[in-house]
């Protein structure tokens, strides 16, 4: 009998505990309703990708449907009132997400708490320029910001560097700013890779989305080397090989490569403009996986420090293969490199090489 009375009490306070916690849970969940606000920098927000890219994220493109954005917009005072547009028309838009914009000609308060800073400002290249002609312009806005996101952004800070030219925009930038992670600064070579995809997925006539693992090895210029050695397409029977499926090595190293190398060219001869909103949408992929994570088994392209991995010396921002995981990326190791890919490698590095030393010499 005592026994029993026992058990009857046991199960009732177990029950009783099941409900609490229960209860507490729902609470909890109630009170969790949001996410706190991410505050997301984009310079140069007047200029045509910053009216592209500025919706996506306040409509959550870049960080995810549930996160609250709060942004910073960054430009110049002769465009001070075309910023003050932006700025009108992201409100009339009401996005759910975006819980306020700081629309500023003012570095410092352009990056003050910053959490992802989108490097975008800065002087664009026209038709018939080369990327070198923009450098002595560009490379004293980067050093000047540098200092500004340095003091003034969060300490764990992520930093994309768009604007031209990206890889040594961004070199310059981790130089100025020695307290900011060299982890957190990387530059855009998603636009290449997703135009690598997007000229595989044309040829072979199959969904973009069911192609993976292109690479774009070293400089955003027109020496970057688009790599489909190690890329795949998913098929009814299994993932395939690009080179197998394509089955013309000669297109593959010869016209595939310099499409993506000078689509950029090609668009601006189109369009008298550079790419905006391509460029825009690379800007939030790029972000959206590095902070979000790659999925599992594929990888993208992302400049970053070169740590010294396929031979890339240390001091460079080049762009390489990388998974991402928690907020950081890794360099995917152990790719064979053969003979043909090893030459465009090396030559894309030089490049950046000759880049820096000219982006020190215009530094005043
Ligand atoms: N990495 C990539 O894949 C790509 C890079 N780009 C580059 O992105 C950059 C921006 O391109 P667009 O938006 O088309 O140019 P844009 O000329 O339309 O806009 C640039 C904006 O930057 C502003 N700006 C200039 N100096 C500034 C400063 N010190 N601080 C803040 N803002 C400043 C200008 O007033 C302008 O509003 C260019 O350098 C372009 O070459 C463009 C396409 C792709
Ligand atoms: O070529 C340019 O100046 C714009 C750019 O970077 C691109 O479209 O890849």
């Amino acid at each position: 009998m005592e026994n029993h009375l026992m058990l009857q009490k046991v199960i009732v306070v177990s029950v009783a505990l099941f409900l609490f916690w229960k209860i507490i849970k729902h609470i909890a969940s109630f009170l969790k309703v949001e996410k706190e606000p991410l505050r997301v920098l984009i310079t140069g927000a007047a200029g045509q990708i910053g009216y592209a890219l500025a919706p996506m994220v306040a409509r959550g493109v870049m960080l995810g449907p549930d996160q609250p954005i709060i942004l910073h917009l960054l430009d110049i005072q002769p465009a001070a009132e075309v910023l003050n547009a932006v700025k009108m028309e992201l409100i009339d838009a009401a996005f759910p997400l975006l819980q306020g914009v700081i629309a500023t000609t003012d570095v410092v308060e352009a990056c003050m708490g910053v959490n992802i800073a989108i490097m975008v400002g800065g002087f664009p290249r026209k038709e018939g320029m080369e990327r070198k002609d923009v450098m002595s312009k560009n490379v004293e806005i980067y050093k000047a910001q540098a200092s500004a996101l340095e003091k003034h952004a969060v300490e764990n800070c992520k930093v994309l560097v768009v604007a031209n030219p990206a890889n040594t925009n961004a070199l310059i930038l981790k130089e100025f700013a020695p307290s900011i992670p060299e982890k957190n600064i990387t530059c855009l070579t998603r636009l290449d890779h997703n135009r690598a995809l997007a000229q595989i997925s044309e040829r072979l006539d199959v969904p973009v989305g069911d192609v993976k693992n292109v690479i774009i090895w070293g400089n955003h210029s027109s020496t970057q080397y688009p790599d489909v050695n190690h890329a795949t397409v998913t098929t009814g029977s299994g993932e395939k090989s690009v080179r197998q499926l394509v089955a013309d090595d000669q297109w593959l190293n010869n016209e595939f490569i310099t499409t993506v190398q000078q689509r950029g060219a090609a668009i601006i001869k189109a369009r008298k403009l550079s790419s905006a909103l391509s460029a825009a949408s690379a800007a939030c992929d790029h972000v959206h996986d590095w902070v979000l994570g790659t999925p599992k088994g594929t990888w993208v392209s992302m400049g970053v420090y070169s740590d010294g991995s396929y031979g890339i010396q240390p001091g460079l921002i080049y762009s390489f293969p990388v998974t991402c995981e928690k907020g950081e990326w890794s360099i995917v190791k152990g790719l064979k490199i053969e003979e043909f890919s090893r030459k465009k490698m090396d030559a894309t590095a030089k490049e950046l090489m000759d880049e820096k030393s000219f982006a020190y010499s215009c530094l005043k």
